[in-house]
């Protein structure tokens, strides 16, 4: 089994449990359900930098990237840096993260949140709206078309945007619907864990132009993203690069300057 059959695995029995525990009628009942999304698609429109600066304490690909930080510091500090929007893992087996960083990070900033999760169920869609994300990821890897069809409609109903993740052309043309709103291309093969900024070059004239392009992983400079731009990206998802250090506002910050000049 790849890593990722074995991520979904798991994932598929914890959302049973938690299923079994919180109900749907209770996810409802967060104050959060009723709150106004802010859409990172429009954000990204229109920003100078685009960057999505991402809470991550560890992957399967790096093991340890920063275990000693509060997601509220964190927050702030993207927020404090003029960052576009903000991903939090919540996945506990894999990345270290959990809903309760998504509660912690909407307490503590305005930013737009992506909730960085496997979301292979409806249930997990109604969770990120209750602990307050404005985005889902879904990724086309694990959901067939119409799984991909059914989420993100969900997912609009509840006015949260949906960012579509994909990491070849088979997996692009399968998830091209009006219904997402964000096309992100993964430069990291999640099956493989190689990274190549060649994958968001290769596929970005196949991907229609109403959707925002992000392109994810392995961006570490301003020269990458400026290799990037020309083919359409306005969107880069960032991690490890500012995870990695003590005060990854302060790094998200500089990185900023260094690109508005
Ligand atoms: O730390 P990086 O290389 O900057 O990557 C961030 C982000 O793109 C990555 O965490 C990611 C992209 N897609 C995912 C899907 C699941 C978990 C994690 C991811």
């Amino acid at each position: 089994m790849n890593i990722l059959d074995q991520i979904v695995a798991d994932k598929r029995k914890e959302v049973a449990l938690r299923k079994s525990l919180i109900p749907y009628k209770q996810l409802e009942a967060s104050i959060l359900f009723e709150r106004a999304t802010i859409s990172l698609s429009q954000s990204l429109k229109n920003s100078t930098s685009g960057i999505i600066a991402e809470h991550k304490r560890r992957s399967p690909s790096k093991a340890v990237i920063n275990q000693s930080l509060n997601v509220q510091d964190v927050a702030k500090g993207y927020e404090d840096a003029d960052v576009c929007g903000m991903s939090v893992l919540t996945d506990g087996k894999y990345f270290g993260g959990s809903l309760d960083d998504l509660l912690i990070a909407r307490a503590s900033c305005d930013l737009p949140l992506l909730r960085k999760e496997f979301i292979i169920d409806t249930y997990q869609i109604l969770e990120a709206k209750a602990y307050g994300a404005d985005v889902i990821l879904l990724i086309a890897a694990i959901l067939s078309q119409e799984e991909i069809k059914q989420f993100s409609e969900l997912a609009k109903s509840l006015d949260l945007d949906i960012l579509l993740e994909v990491h070849n052309l088979e997996e692009l043309q399968k998830s091209i619907m009006p219904t997402i709103d964000m096309l992100g291309v993964n430069n990291r093969n999640l099956k493989t864990f190689e990274v190549s900024l060649e994958t968001s070059k290769a596929l970005s004239n196949h991907i229609p132009d109403d959707f925002v392009k992000v392109s994810e992983s392995g961006i570490s400079s301003i020269e990458a993203i400026k290799e990037l731009q020309p083919y359409d990206y306005k969107g880069f998802l960032i991690g490890e690069n500012f995870m990695k250090t003590n005060n990854p506002g302060e790094s998200a910050r500089s990185f900023i300057k260094k690109f508005k000049k």
